[in-house]
């Protein structure tokens, strides 16, 4: 019988500098899975927690700053050996507050192609949404697949 594994619900935000349309993107943390990884800025849901309630809370203790409102953009799923997550994907480009790794994470403000590497393989379909919202060809995406 397959075992139905539960989900991990997970808040994560698209930040989008307007002066340039520049997204940002950050390192996984020593002692996390996948550490060193590129990821979107977010985190676990906590029970009685909204995605923007999560997400805001996530970005104050990770970054320092406070988000504006975070609107669901789209939903994905990814199965990892260490958990299955479900990824609710906000796009923020209101905040405020100085950027400050809390987390000694590194920060990138990014264009498409990204030129930062390995990402994490659950944030690869938000980038080929972003690659063809911004009419890029579809490798601009492609070239920042990593070993999954
Ligand atoms: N923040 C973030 N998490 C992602 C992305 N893509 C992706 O698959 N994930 C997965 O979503 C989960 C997020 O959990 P996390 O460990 O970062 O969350 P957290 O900060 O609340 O963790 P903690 O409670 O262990 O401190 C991880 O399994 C991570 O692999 C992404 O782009 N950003």
């Amino acid at each position: 019988m397959a075992s139905a594994r539960k989900h991990t619900e997970v808040a994560v935000g698209v930040l989008i500098r307007l002066a340039d349309d520049a997204l940002l993107l950050t390192t996984r943390p020593e002692g996390k899975a996948y550490a060193g990884y590129w990821e979107f800025p977010g985190g676990k849901i906590e029970v009685g927690e909204t995605v923007e309630e999560a997400l805001r809370r996530e970005l104050q203790e990770e970054l320092g700053i406070t988000i504006g409102g975070a609107e669901v953009w789209k939903v994905t799923e990814h199965d990892y050996p260490h958990a299955l997550v479900r990824l609710h994907w906000c796009k923020v480009t209101d905040w405020t507050g100085e950027f400050e790794m809390r987390e000694s994470q590194a920060m990138a403000w990014q264009q498409l192609p990204l030129d930062v590497a390995p990402v994490l393989p659950g944030a690869l379909p938000v980038l080929a949404w972003l690659v063809e919202e911004r009419g890029l060809p579809a490798s601009a995406a492609e070239a920042v697949s990593t070993v999954a």
